[in-house]
Parts: C-alpha cells; structure tokens; sequence
C-alpha cells in the first residue's frame, strides 16, 4: 500500500448541473480526496514542500469550483483531477464528489473516480 494525502468532507459551493435553474444558484459540493504520494521524503526532513499541502489543494478545489461551471459532476470531477496532477506532484487520486441536494430523498448522489499518470 502506497502512501496517501487525504482530504476527507470538503464543502465547496458551486453553479452545477443540466437545469436551466441550477445554472442561476450556487449548490453544494462535498469532495474527499485519497491521493497518492511517497511520504517519506517530507516526514524524514519535516518539510512541507515535500509532500502534498492538502491546504494549498483545498485552496485550489475551492478557487475551481468558483471559477468553473459544469452540467454534469462527472465533468467537474474529471478535469479537475486533471488539473490537480498537472499542477501536484500526485501519482493517482481517488475523487469523491457529492451532490447532497440534488435528490431530496436520497442523503447524497455522486460520482467516484480513480486516475493514475
Ligand atoms: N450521473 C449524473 N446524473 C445526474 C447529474 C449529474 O451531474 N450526473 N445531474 C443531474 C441534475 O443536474 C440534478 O443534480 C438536478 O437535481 C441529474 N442527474
């Protein structure tokens, strides 16, 4: 088992879906991440620029989301798992991406993805 850098639960508002009206609200998102990196360079010289800075990819998850808007989460969740193994230094990640509102009777609907180099 490699290592992983986890995001677990991270809200994100966002202008998604197919309906005309959802092009007009903000919806909220719930991501978790599972991303795989050797952590063993960071933790043996106690230094953040060697590993994953889940802070600083939250920041960009967010920033995205705000930026970027989509019909459908399979969308979203593909380029942006794109874009963040361009910019990380990331093997592969296993997206999570929740649409809690989108069936009022379900608690939750949503899409998961695995993606390597
Ligand atoms: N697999 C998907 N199914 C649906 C999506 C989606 O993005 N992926 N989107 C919608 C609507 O936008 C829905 O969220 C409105 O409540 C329907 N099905």
């Amino acid at each position: 088992m490699k290592d992983l850098v986890l995001i677990e639960g991270l809200h994100v508002d966002a202008v998604i879906g197919v309906y005309e009206w959802e092009k007009k609200i903000l919806q909220n998102l719930v991501f978790d991440l599972e991303m795989e990196h050797d952590n063993r360079p960071a933790a043996e010289t106690d230094d953040l620029s060697k590993t994953l800075d889940y802070e600083a990819i939250s920041n960009f998850i967010a920033k995205y989301c705000s930026d970027n808007t989509f019909e459908l989460i399979e969308t979203l969740a593909e380029r942006l798992c794109a874009d963040l193994m361009h910019l990380f230094d990331i093997e592969s990640v296993r997206m999570t991406l929740r649409k809690p509102g989108a069936v009022p009777s379900a608690q939750s609907v949503g899409v998961k993805i695995y993606r390597t180099r």
